[in-house]
């Protein structure tokens, strides 16, 4: 059987706020080149856990450790290998896409090809416009362009199709499909159970800051019919969204 090696390593992670406990003892491990996703309902701790994973949270006590680094010890070498969403305050308003990702990719000494990293988001027709000027699909595009400016081994995408249509959220599933397939490993969170299934090779799901589950979406799907449960409706072979879609088309336009 093929041995899948883990890029992320989480170990008993726990994370108090005040009294508060958001993450109580969290132990997963993220495959190399997988897309990961970690599931729950609002305030579960999924973005806690991501942002410690990520080196811009403290954590209260366990391990975790980012291709051979340690969070502890070489947050550093973590940032560099990592690709994270800036938050939209970070784009600065007079700045075109172009413009932008010269300024990212200074910061970060990358040496890309801006206009090469606005096609891989298709985004090439808008690299004279400003952030503000974008549709929300688009800027979710550019949000992601920007985690590869470092050409990062991982990605980290929180909630990245929160409040699109439904061709913009299937455009950015092929995306992120695109990016793992090119090699790199994608974290995500999301609320969204279809996209989680489409999407994600494997899935946590996290409540109250614990995981009650972790497996790929098939074999949480056959376990839990193994089981014996069955749907009260019977399913079509088509829903309201596919409608949507057939009638609107697959194509970029958002
Ligand atoms: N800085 C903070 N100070 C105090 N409590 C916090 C802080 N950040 C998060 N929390 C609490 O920790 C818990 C987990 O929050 P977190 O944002 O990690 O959840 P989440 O699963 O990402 O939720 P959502 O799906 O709504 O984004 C919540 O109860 C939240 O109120």
């Amino acid at each position: 059987m093929e041995t899948k090696k883990a890029i992320i390593s989480v170990n008993n992670l726990v994370k108090k706020y005040d009294d508060f406990v958001a993450v109580q003892g969290l132990s997963f491990e993220v495959y190399e080149n997988e897309i990961f996703g970690l599931l729950g309902p609002n305030g579960a701790g999924k973005t806690t856990t991501l942002e410690i994973i990520e080196t811009l949270r403290d954590k209260t006590s366990g391990e975790i450790i980012v291709d051979g680094f340690s969070v502890d010890k070489q947050a550093h070498n973590i940032k560099q290998i990592i690709g994270v969403q800036l938050q939209a305050a970070g784009y600065y308003p007079n700045l075109n896409l172009i413009e932008l990702i010269e300024l990212f990719a200074g910061l970060y000494g990358a040496n890309i090809k801006p206009m090469e990293m606005l096609e891989k988001v298709n985004l090439q027709d808008k690299a004279k416009a400003k952030y503000k000027a974008l549709s929300g699909g688009q800027k979710q595009r550019f949000s992601i362009a920007t985690t590869l400016i470092n050409q990062p081994k991982i990605i980290f995408l929180d909630e990245p199709t929160t409040g699109l249509d439904p061709q913009a959220r299937r455009n950015l599933w092929d995306l992120i499909t695109e990016i793992r397939d090119a090699g790199t490993t994608v974290v995500i969170t999301t609320h969204y159970m279809d996209e989680a299934e489409q999407l994600c090779d494997r899935v946590a799901f996290v409540e109250r800051g614990q995981i009650i589950a972790l497996d790929t979406p098939d074999n949480l799907i056959d376990k839990l019919i193994n089981s014996g449960f069955e749907r009260k409706k019977e399913v079509k072979k088509a829903n309201l969204e596919d409608v949507f879609i057939n009638l609107t088309g697959q194509e970029w336009r958002e």
